[in-house]
């Protein structure tokens, strides 16, 4: 397949409308051609018939033509996008809401309920992993359910989790009952990350499938921007903070489960199921007024064909790994997603509050405010990606992204590095009163002191040069002071004296937040929403659930790698060797990404497997004509040719 062609019938009514007297004027000949066909051959069936056509207009008609051609695709569009699927979409993407809300709020509830129920180091890990590794198998799990009670049961499934598990973490008594609301909330946004995308896929017309399914990872950048505001509000609130902060999000998750008791199930999962006058009915009510027979057909045709082709019985994974176009796009599928968290992005945005830090931000308060920054700068710029991704398509985007993202991971490892090499020296060495020869006071430098994780840098400040700087052992309880000496209170830390853990103070900061920025504005239009977007395309109907399980799974899995990998990563890498790292991984990601991913912009679901059938890398030899759209509307035995890219002429 080597050109998107969308055949639509489509009544005289709406066009009439638009068309009305302009076309009168350029018209006496009644109904016949009103545009040629594509200039570069776009042959087809009903190409050919325009090609027939009469010779091309005047040059001076061509401005009334372009706009007629604009007012034409604009009407056309809103013919076939009805309101509905807009709010199909917006109630599905509430569980990529939840999604971002989860993972987010986590941080800022950790540093009031690890004081308030004494939390060990161990429990604070094992709260906030235990959600992804929950997400990471329910995930997996999500695709026989997916495929075995559809989308919209799933849906609800995960809503319902996400409520009890909002209801339980509010009102736990104790830290066992936090993890079991921890727990159940994982579950759910295991479910939800798999099911929510391809239920968008399956409900939109093609030409905005990959800005609606993008829109819920913005809805996830969203709920991660909420957390950090609900977190900095909360924070003030000592006692019970936290309740609410967790809470909170029973909200949007009963919103969704009660939007969903009304939302209809993807009509592709019921054709696939035979259930195929509800099918019909459903994809009438989200077309709008739009004449479905053909649509219909087509989905109902590929999904006999698909079951011929793929034959076989087994387990839906073996059959997608023996069968070679399933086996390729799961291959790809799978890639993304692992390549999406391997370029470090939870990393950097849990991180940020530390850039921050470096770059002299010394309030604990307003370095939580500030966090809310990179949030707002991830979601800002994950707008981008939903208003980019149907002007230059996924591939493009994604092969953009990851080249910025790799370029900006390296700026800010030189950061780090610049950071390292100038790194203040310790200039006193204070007596450990406890353990007399403790490891921290044998450090000479700043830098191995604070990538050891049981010390900290202790220093003053008079103007921009350090004074009485030392290395010094980190309070068990709280990292946010010393364990002894002039660091280890508040009321001790005056005369410009500051306590830095984890960071040290540099002249290069500028650089590192430089590169924050720039990896935020790489990552978040492209890598952050595509591998999702992607994946939500790419399989067959039969592989289309376990696929998305399988590359969601993958997504979870590397997610929580990195993030538990980090702080020894970093310890045994240091902080620009771990970039450097990150970086190297971008760019094998780009390499990945320019040898096998195809464009899938603008063609049915039903075309993409086709994509998938030549060898698996041929560097984007499938797309050869991307960015080519052509769209037919039937006007009773008329063809009108919508390009995008050419000045076509009236007849
Ligand atoms: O696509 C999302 C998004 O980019 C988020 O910001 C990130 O936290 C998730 O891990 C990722 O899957």
């Amino acid at each position: 397949m080597s050109r998107k062609q969308v055949d639509h019938d489509y009544t005289l009514r709406s066009m009439s409308n638009l068309m009305g007297d302009r076309w009168k004027k350029v018209n006496d000949g009644g109904e016949r051609s009103l545009i040629k066909a594509a200039s570069s051959g776009s042959i087809s069936s009903q190409g050919a018939a325009s090609a027939g056509a009469p010779a091309p207009a005047a040059a001076s008609s061509s401005t009334n033509t372009r706009d007629l051609e604009r007012a034409a695709r604009k009407q056309f569009q809103q013919d076939v996008t009805p309101a509905f699927v807009y709010v199909l979409a917006v109630f599905s993407a509430l569980g990529g809401f939840l999604f971002g809300y989860d993972t987010g709020v986590i941080s800022g509830a950790m540093l009031l309920l690890k004081r308030e129920l004494d939390l060990s180091a161990l429990w604070q890990e094992v709260l906030i992993s235990s959600t992804v590794a929950a997400a990471a198998l329910s995930a997996l799990l999500g695709g026989f359910l997916n495929g075995l009670f559809g989308r919209r049961v799933c849906i609800l499934l995960a809503s319902f989790f996400f409520t009890v598990g909002g209801i339980v973490l509010s009102t736990a008594p104790g830290k066992e009952a936090l993890l079991a609301g921890r727990l159940i909330v994982g579950v759910g946004l295991g479910i939800a990350s798999m099911t929510v995308p391809v239920y968008i896929a399956e409900a939109s017309p093609p030409h905005l499938r990959g800005q609606l399914v993008t829109v819920n990872t913005l809805f996830i950048t969203g709920g991660q921007f909420t957390a950090s505001l609900i977190d900095g509000a909360f924070s003030y609130m000592r006692r019970d903070g936290w309740r609410y902060m967790l809470g909170l999000s029973v909200l949007p998750g009963l919103l969704q489960f009660i939007g969903f008791l009304f939302l209809p199930e993807s009509p592709r999962w019921l054709i696939q199921c035979g259930l195929t006058q509800k099918a019909r009915r459903v994809l009438s009510q989200i077309r709008g007024n739009q004449n479905i027979d053909e649509e219909y057909d087509s989905i109902k045709n590929s999904i006999e064909e698909e079951e011929k082709e793929s034959g076989g019985d087994g387990p839906v994974i073996w059959r997608m790994l023996t069968y070679p176009p399933t086996r390729r796009a799961l291959v790809v599928g799978c890639g993304l997603q692992m390549f999406q968290q391997l370029s470090g992005i939870n990393t950097v945005m849990y991180y940020s509050a530390t850039i921050l830090q470096m770059s002299g931000v010394r309030d604990d308060r307003l370095a939580i405010w500030l966090a809310g920054l990179t949030t707002l700068t991830n979601f800002l710029f994950t707008l981008l990606g939903v208003w980019l991704v149907e002007r230059v398509g996924r591939r493009k985007l994604s092969l953009g992204s990851i080249l910025g993202t790799c370029l900006s991971l390296s700026l800010l490892a030189v950061g780090f590095l610049m950071s390292a090499q100038h790194s203040p020296p310790v200039t006193v060495h204070p007596l450990d009163p406890m353990m007399a020869n403790s490891t921290c006071s044998k450090y000479q430098m700043c830098e191995p002191c604070m990538l050891d994780p049981r010390c900290g840098f202790c220093y003053r400040e008079n103007g921009s040069t350090l004074i009485a700087s030392s290395c010094v052992s980190v309070n068990k309880e709280s990292t946010e002071h010393a364990a002894w000496g002039r660091c280890s209170n508040s009321t001790l830390m005056r005369d410009q004296t500051y306590w830095a853990y984890n960071y040290c103070p540099t002249s290069y900061s500028w650089l590192v937040l430089l590169g924050l920025v720039l990896y935020l504005a790489a990552f978040a239009p492209g890598m952050g929403p595509m591998p999702w977007t992607i994946n939500s395309e790419i399989y067959p109907l039969w592989a289309r659930s376990t696929g998305n399980a399988c590359a969601a799974g993958v997504n979870w899995t590397f997610n929580i790698l990195v993030s538990v990998t980090f702080l020894h990563l970093a310890q045994y890498l240091t902080y620009y060797g771990a970039f450097f790292l990150y970086s190297s991984m971008a760019l094998l990601g780009f390499i990945f990404i320019y040898g096998c991913l195809p464009e899938t912009k603008g063609r049915r679901l039903e075309e993409i497997e086709a994509l998938f059938e030549n060898q698996l890398c041929s560097c984007g030899a499938s797309d050869s004509d991307e960015g080519r759209q052509v769209e037919y509307i039937r006007v009773k035995g008329s063809n009108y040719h919508l390009s995008d890219n050419d000045a076509s002429d009236v007849d």
